[in-house]
């Protein structure tokens, strides 16, 4: 055997020492899985974090990284029922999520981040070279992992409480992605990094939707350009509300031509549960016009908490946040009959298509889901008077 082959041999041979060794040594200390740290992940550094910790609670208490907590999740869960975090609900914006997360806030076994959106997974995990600046971010991305995890989501508490305690935030931005990063990437990194979340997402009848959602904008719009937040940028689609400000467009100009460009619901869930392999498990839909009308309320309420694993005795109403139909055309959008039938023709076969796939992936019966949604299109179409002169009032 030549010197090389020597060398090669002696380290194989301090390789299996050290495994060996090391094996017998942790199941000595009683450290094999299931009762404490693989040897394994002693080695790691978030190993070395975790070293003496036998419970999920008391590694997540010893962790202020994401890698970390991965590692503390092989960790027995104890008498903690959660995970560290738990839950995130990931959209869709204009949804009813703020209410949801006010009330999810409102259980007793329940942590919620503050803010409601840290938006952590689009700014900070897949635009991480992009500039902090102050007064359009709540604060700068280096170093930011500790602070999501301690600040935002209040890892303290939820140790303090043995994970008893589900600790959640409420990002809507994951569902449709923003500047900094698209929703596919999202939700590739956020199955990456926390394997475990279980995400709550929420869908509305879709002009609903997207009326709701330029009205969020057009509170912005209507601001002298001055005043307007830094973020804010003004696109075509915005232009044209400012249009509607101004009373030289209509609320079906903005949205003609631009419905069927956006990415559908169904496009937006295939990122999540084709393309990013979330499991059916862990990705809860909801129906707004379900869970948001009184008769339905309670019974959807009860089932997602249900799923978040809390007591569903807890009950308590939905309230009714962020709303601003009051405020901007409570009387409802004019529109004509022609008009609203015409944007119909446009989303109704995407919502087939959305149903088709919920009832196939076992979230939904297809019939069902379309019958809430051609409820609120029938009592719009049944409101137009003889002239054809509609209003579409969002509910
Ligand atoms: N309980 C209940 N019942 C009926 N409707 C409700 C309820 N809670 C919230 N909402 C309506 O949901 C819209 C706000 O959704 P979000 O909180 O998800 O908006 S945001 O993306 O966080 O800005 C917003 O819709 P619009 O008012 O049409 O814009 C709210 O009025």
């Amino acid at each position: 055997m030549g010197p090389a082959a020597a060398k090669v041999v002696l380290a194989v041979s301090a390789l299996t020492f050290v495994v060996v060794v090391g094996s017998a040594l942790s199941r000595g200390l009683g450290l094999h899985h299931g009762r404490g740290l693989s040897f394994a992940a002693m080695l790691t550094a978030h190993g070395r974090m975790l070293a003496g910790a036998t419970t999920r609670a008391e590694g997540v208490a010893r962790c202020s990284t994401i890698p970390c907590l991965r590692e503390a999740h092989e960790l027995p869960a104890g008498g903690g029922r959660f995970n560290f975090p738990h839950a995130m609900i990931i959209g869709f914006p204009k949804c009813a999520t703020t209410s949801l997360y006010s009330f999810l806030k409102a259980h007793p076994e329940a942590i919620a981040s503050d803010p409601k959106e840290p938006s952590f997974y689009t700014r900070c995990r897949n635009d991480t070279d992009r500039p902090f600046t102050p007064g359009v971010q709540a604060w700068p991305c280096e170093h930011s992992e500790q602070h999501y995890l301690d600040k935002i989501m209040k890892r303290s508490e939820a140790v303090a409480s043995g994970l008893s305690k589900m600790a959640f935030e409420g990002s809507t931005r994951y569902s449709t992605g923003d500047l900094s990063a698209t929703a596919a990437e999202v939700a590739v990194s956020l199955r990456k990094e926390m394997p475990w979340l279980k995400l709550v997402i929420s869908l509305r009848e879709p002009i609903g939707w997207v009326i709701s959602g330029r009205v969020h904008s057009a509170s912005f719009v209507a601001m002298p350009p001055a005043q307007r937040p830094t973020w804010f940028k003004m696109t075509p689609e915005l232009f044209c509300l400012e249009g509607v400000n101004k009373g030289t467009r209509t609320m079906f100009d903005c949205l003609v031509g631009s419905l069927d460009k956006k990415p559908s619901y169904r496009q937006l869930l295939a990122w999540w549960l084709d393309d990013a392999g979330w499991p059916k498990e862990q990705f809860y839909i909801m129906q707004y016009e379900n869970f948001t009308t009184p008769e339905n309320s309670g019974p959807a309420l009860r089932d997602l908490q249900l799923y978040l694993g809390l007591n569903p005795n807890v009950s308590a109403p939905l309230p009714k946040m962020n709303t601003r139909r009051e405020k901007f055309h409570p009387e409802g959008w004019p529109m004509k009959r022609y008009e609203y039938e015409n944007l119909l023709a446009t989303l109704r076969p995407q919502c087939e298509s959305l149903a088709a796939f919920l009832e196939e992936r076992g979230y939904w019966k297809a019939p069902e889901w379309l019958a809430r949604w051609e409820a609120v299109w029938n009592s719009t179409l049944a409101a137009c008077d003889a002239k054809g002169d509609c209003r579409i009032r969002l509910s």
